[in-house]
C-alpha cells in the first residue's frame, strides 16, 4: 500500500482504464451481438446512442456508447424553468452578470447553509467563469454544498464535462451507466449530457466543480517520462450495468446554455440494463498517483502534477488542468524549494481537499479557494519564504495528510457577483506577502 492512501470501501464493481471501450450488462445476453440496432433488441430494450463527439471525429478521437435500455431517453414532458436555482448557476460569462478583478483572492471555506435543505443540484454555485457554452467555448467553477441526497431526481448537463471533487462527505452517484461511489480524496468525471444523481452517504457533503465546454478530459502525454507515471490508466474506474424499473415520478433537470430546466416523466431515469462504448463516467482515487519530481535541485513546474487535460487547440496550452499536489518525497538540495514567485499567463484556481497547502501557512482551509488570475503576482507566503530559506535541505516527506489541487487555465475567469461579494472572501490575503525580509546588499554577493 501506498504510505498515504487513504482508503474507503467501495461496494460497487468496476471496469478498469482510461478512454477503454467497455461492455457491460445487467442481465446476461442484453448487449446485441455483431451489431447495435437489431430490429427488437434482447429483452424488449430500445437501442440509444449517446454521441460525445461530432459523428465525424476521428477514430482516435471519437467517443459514444450505445444504451440499451427500458425506455427511450426522450420520453419525458417539456423541459420548464427550474426557477429555484436559476440565478446561482451561469453559464454564460459577460460583463452584466458577473464582476472581474485582477487581484488575488482567497477564500475560507465555503459554508454548507444548514437552514434550508440542499442536494448536489440545488446546492450548486457557480464561482466563476469564462466563456459561452453557445460556442462550447470556455469553462465555469462551482462548488456544490447540500444537506440532502437528491430524491427522485436526475440531473443533466448539455454544456460541458464535469470535474467533481468532494472535499466533504462520499457522494453515491448513480449514472446511467451504473453507480460510483466517489469520497474525498478521489474524483469523478460525468460527461455532458449523461444522467446522474447525487445520495450523499455522510451527510453534509461540499466539493468543486471543473466544468469545461470545449472538449473531453484526457490523460497528459509523457514525454521523456516514458509509458509509466503519473495517473495511470488503469486506476480509472468506470461503472457497470445497474438498471432500476420503476414507474414513479422522476425529474430531470438539465443545464442548458448556463440555465437550468426541469421535465417530469414517469419512470426512472436509470432503467440502463447493457451498454457499450468508450463514453463513459470514472472515477480516479488521487492516493494512485505516481509522482514524478526533481531528485537534483530546483522547483519543477506543477505540470509534473497534472492528473487530467482538456486540450485546447492551442498545442501545450489546456483549456484546463487539473493537477494536483501529492504527500512526497522533497529532495532538491542548494534550492530554494517551495512554490516559486511568479506571474503566469494561465489562470489558476486552487482548492484544498485536506491538509494544509506546503506555500501559504495561514488562511487557506479545506474547503476554501484562491484565484491568481492571469499575470496576477503570487507565491509562497512570509512564513514559508522564512522557513525555506534557512531550513537544513535534508530530504523530507512534505503535504503529508494535505492534498491541494488546481484548476489551471488558458481562460481568463470572471467571478459572479455571489462569489464576489461573499463574506468568506478573504480580504487580508495580500497580506501573506507583507513583510518579506529584504535582503538585498549590492556589496555582498
Ligand atoms: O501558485 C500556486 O500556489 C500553484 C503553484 C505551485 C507550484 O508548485 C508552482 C507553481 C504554481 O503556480
Ligand atoms: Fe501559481
Amino acid at each position: 500500500m501506498h504510505s498515504s492512501t487513504i482508503t474507503h470501501s467501495d461496494p460497487y464493481k468496476y471496469q478498469s482504464g482510461f478512454g477503454n471501450h467497455f461492455s457491460s450488462e445487467a442481465l446476461p445476453g442484453a448487449l446485441p451481438i455483431g451489431q447495435n440496432s437489431p430490429q427488437v433488441c434482447p429483452y424488449g430494450l430500445y437501442a440509444e446512442q449517446l454521441s460525445g463527439t461530432a459523428f465525424t471525429v476521428g477514430r482516435a478521437g471519437n467517443q459514444r456508447t450505445w444504451l440499451y435500455r427500458i425506455h427511450p431517453a426522450a420520453m419525458h414532458r417539456p423541459f420548464e424553468p427550474f426557477l429555484s436555482i436559476q440565478n446561482k448557476v451561469i453559464g454564460n460569462f459577460d460583463t452584466n452578470n458577473t464582476v472581474t478583478t485582477p487581484t488575488q483572492i482567497c477564500w475560507l471555506p465555503f459554508e454548507i447553509p444548514e437552514s434550508e435543505p440542499l442536494d448536489f443540484v440545488t446546492g450548486l454555485c457557480t464561482i466563476g467563469g469564462a466563456g459561452d457554452t453557445a460556442l462550447k467555448s470556455g469553462l465555469a467553477v462551482h462548488i456544490y454544498a447540500a444537506t440532502e441526497s437528491m430524491d427522485k431526481r436526475a440531473f443533466s448537463n448539455s454544456d460541458g464535462n464535469l470535474l467533481i471533487v468532494p472535499q466533504q462527505g462520499r457522494l453515491d452517484v448513480q449514472t446511467e451507466l451504473g453507480p460510483i461511489m466517489v469520497a474525498p480524496n478521489q474524483i469523478a468525471v460525468i460527461q455532458r449530457g449523461i444522467r446522474f444523481s447525487v445520495g450523499l452517504l455522510d451527510g453534509p457533503s461540499r466539493g468543486y466543480i471543473l466544468e469545461v465546454y470545449d472538449n473531453h478530459f484526457e490523460l497528459p502525454d509523457l514525454g521523456p517520462i516514458g509509458a509509466n507515471g503519473l495517473a495511470n490508466p488503469r486506476d480509472f474506474q468506470t461503472p457497470t450495468a445497474k438498471y432500476e424499473h420503476t414507474s414513479d415520478s422522476w425529474e430531470i433537470v438539465n443545464k442548458y446554455q448556463g440555465e437550468m430546466f426541469a421535465a417530469q416523466q414517469d419512470h426512472s431515469p436509470f432503467d440502463v440494463v447493457a451498454w457499450h462504448g468508450n463514453y463513459a463516467p470514472y472515477k480516479y482515487d488521487l492516493a494512485n498517483f505516481n509522482v514524478i519530481n526533481s531528485v537534483s535541485y530546483d522547483h519543477i513546474d506543477p505540470s509534473i502534477f497534472t492528473v487530467l487535460t482538456c486540450k485546447s487547440v492551442h498545442p501545450g496550452t489546456a483549456v484546463a488542468d487539473f493537477i494536483i499536489f501529492p504527500p512526497r518525497f522533497e529532495v532538491q538540495q542548494h534550492t530554494f524549494r517551495p512554490p516559486f514567485f511568479h506571474r503566469n499567463c494561465m489562470t489558476e484556481f486552487l482548492g484544498l481537499i485536506h491538509g494544509e497547502y506546503e506555500a501559504k501557512k495561514d488562511g487557506f482551509l479545506p474547503g476554501g479557494a484562491c484565484l491568481l488570475s492571469t499575470m496576477t503576482p503570487h507565491g509562497p507566503d512570509t512564513k514559508t519564504v522564512e522557513i525555506a530559506t534557512m531550513h537544513e535541505l535534508l530530504p523530507r516527506r512534505i503535504c503529508e495528510d494535505s492534498m491541494m489541487f488546481m484548476f489551471e487555465s488558458m481562460y481568463q475567469l470572471r467571478l459572479t457577483k455571489w462569489a464576489a461579494k461573499h463574506k468568506q472572501r478573504d480580504h487580508n490575503y495580500y497580506k501573506s506577502w507583507e513583510g518579506i525580509p529584504i535582503r538585498f546588499n549590492p556589496d555582498k554577493i
